[in-house]
């Protein structure tokens, strides 16, 4: 089974998603091999939604010899993928391999680290961007970011997602690494939401770093730090 369900996240399993995932963990992955992990991992967590969330449906083919009955994946068109800049940029392109025709939305977030968190555990958010493909009832939409610590990006950027279309229920929030506390609080503040991730790490430290993590994914992949 490709993915898990576990009571407060779905968690993808597939052996390649763990291997490329301890290698963005290490601090001796630089940042080209780091960013090239990124997409890999993004490629694998786009297989493993469609074999696990999207199944096929039978069409009829013709083949060079005679015509036979085949599968297609169900809802290949029909796919929004958020990008929230900027560490989700090559976990996004590696999504894009699986789904080459998503329409896609991009909102920029970052967390405000000099103000620190406050007393619930939450960072304030600044948002520079939004771009937004219309979203119909038809569409499944991953909003892809490889870190949720806190939360406080995320819930931030599902509330521009969903501000016209509150109810909507076909959504996938995507992360590499997760800590406990965000996926309780997006899960809290979104049920409707399906929370994928490839790991579950063990707590925040003070800074609200994910331990053990990877660091700053945006800072190592883009070479910021
Ligand atoms: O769950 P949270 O506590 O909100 O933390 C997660 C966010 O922090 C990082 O972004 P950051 O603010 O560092 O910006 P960056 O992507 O530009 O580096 C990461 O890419 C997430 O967006
Ligand atoms: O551990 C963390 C937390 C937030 N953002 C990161 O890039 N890493
Ligand atoms: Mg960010």
């Amino acid at each position: 089974m490709p993915i898990e369900d576990r009571d407060d996240a779905y968690l993808i399993t597939h052996a390649l998603a763990k291997d490329t995932l301890s290698k963005l963990r290490d601090v001796e992955t630089e940042q080209v091999a780091f960013r090239k992990g990124l997409v890999k991992l993004g490629r694998i967590c786009g297989y493993e939604i469609i074999d696990g969330a999207m199944g096929t449906e039978y069409v009829s083919i013709q083949t060079p010899l005679e015509e036979t009955t085949g599968e297609r994946v169900k809802g290949l068109d029909n796919v929004v993928i958020i990008n929230v800049l900027r560490a989700a940029t090559p976990f996004v392109e590696g999504l894009l391999k699986a789904f080459p025709r998503a329409k896609q939305g991009v909102i920029s977030a970052g967390r405000n680290e000099e103000a620190g968190m406050n007393e619930d555990g939450e960072f304030p958010i600044t948002i520079d961007y939004v771009k937004l493909p219309e979203i119909s009832e038809k569409d499944t939409v991953i909003v892809a970011d490889p870190m949720l610590a806190t939360g406080s990006t995320m819930c931030t950027v599902l509330d521009h997602v969903l501000a016209e279309a509150p109810d909507y229920e076909n959504l996938f929030v995507l992360s590499a690494v997760s800590a406990p506390d965000g996926l309780l609080r997006v899960g809290e503040q979104f049920p409707q939401a399906d929370l994928l991730t490839v790991a579950i790490d063990d707590y925040l430290d003070d800074d609200g770093y994910i331990i053990p993590g990877l660091g700053d994914a945006g800072d190592r992949a883009f070479r910021t730090k």
